[in-house]
């Protein structure tokens, strides 16, 4: 059996898994996915009625998926579309994707940070990057929540539950708010910074995160990274760091074998290395 298996069979298999994961991916988070899960199941359960010999519900089951897919092109043709007009765009125009919603995120967090320094309004944020901080968030409140302005200002605003601690933000979502970071045991601080600075620290030191404060007392907007702390950050400042940080990890989310490994980390949390979610 395994002597009538020709390298080009290999190559078949791996270009058809390609092509059905690749598709799979532009079918995410729309009404066609719910269609292809329900394909799946009649699929499984015409093989079922096949292997015993059930001649009347293999029937019925295999004219079903063969009207189905006559009505898939009709039903779903704006998905469709869609589908082969991003097919056809290819890397370019996915590069610009990427680019615009890195802007769009670092807007709508720089936004937020500058909003909350002319309030006075204290805030830590946590821009996690290969590092997972699963030990700092699997005590806070996981929230899992679309990054914007409005949210992160809400999250900080006095006397909401959740303003005590830092937010942590990665893969362009906020992952939790009300988190407790380990503080720096760095004595050659100022005396001036209290614990808020000192947790921003913290977390550079055991991570490579970066972190974004804003000052309550001093209404000023720092940056910790690698347990150096930069103050009087300038807006423009703010935003290009942040541009930096999401247009990072947009590519990162680009690559193929980088999706592979993330959604095999989703399935299997324990294999994508020690410092990985
Ligand atoms: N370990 C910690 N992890 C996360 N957040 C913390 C931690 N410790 C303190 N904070 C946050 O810092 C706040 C207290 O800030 P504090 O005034 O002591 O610091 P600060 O560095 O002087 O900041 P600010 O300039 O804003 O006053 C707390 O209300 C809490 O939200």
């Amino acid at each position: 059996m395994l002597g009538l298996f020709r390298w080009q069979d290999l190559l078949d298999i791996v270009i058809i898994s390609f092509v059905v994961y690749r598709l799979l991916l532009l079918l995410v988070d729309t009404r066609a996915m719910q269609l292809v899960k329900g394909i799946f199941v009649l699929g499984l359960l015409a093989a079922a009625a096949r292997v015993f010999e059930l001649q009347a519900l293999s029937w019925l089951l295999g004219k079903s998926l063969t009207a189905l897919f006559i009505a898939i092109p009709i039903v779903f043709q704006p998905e469709l579309r869609r589908v082969l007009e991003e097919l056809g765009r290819g890397q370019i125009w996915q590069r610009r994707q990427a680019q615009e919603r890195a802007e769009q995120l670092a807007d709508e967090v720089t936004r937020a940070l500058v909003y909350l320094q002319g309030q006075k309004i204290g805030a830590l944020l946590v821009l996690e990057r290969t590092t997972g901080l699963k030990d700092v968030w699997r005590t806070a409140v996981r929230l899992d929540a679309e990054i914007s302005q409005e949210l992160v200002v809400s999250l900080f605003w006095p006397n909401n539950p959740l303003h005590d601690g830092a937010v942590i933000v990665n893969k362009e979502r906020i992952l939790a708010a009300a988190c407790y970071l380990p503080l720096t045991e760095n004595s050659n601080l100022s005396r001036w910074l209290g614990t808020r600075h000192r947790a921003a620290l913290g977390v550079t030191e055991v991570s490579d995160a970066m972190s974004l404060i804003v000052s309550e007392e001093r209404g000023e907007i720092s940056l910790g990274i690698k347990g150096h702390l930069s103050r009087g950050l300038k807006e423009k400042q703010v935003r290009r760091l942040l541009l930096h940080y999401f247009l990072a990890r947009e590519e990162q989310k680009g690559g193929l074998l980088e999706q592979l490994r993330r959604e095999l980390r989703e399935l299997w949390p324990g294999s994508g290395g020690k410092n990985e979610i």
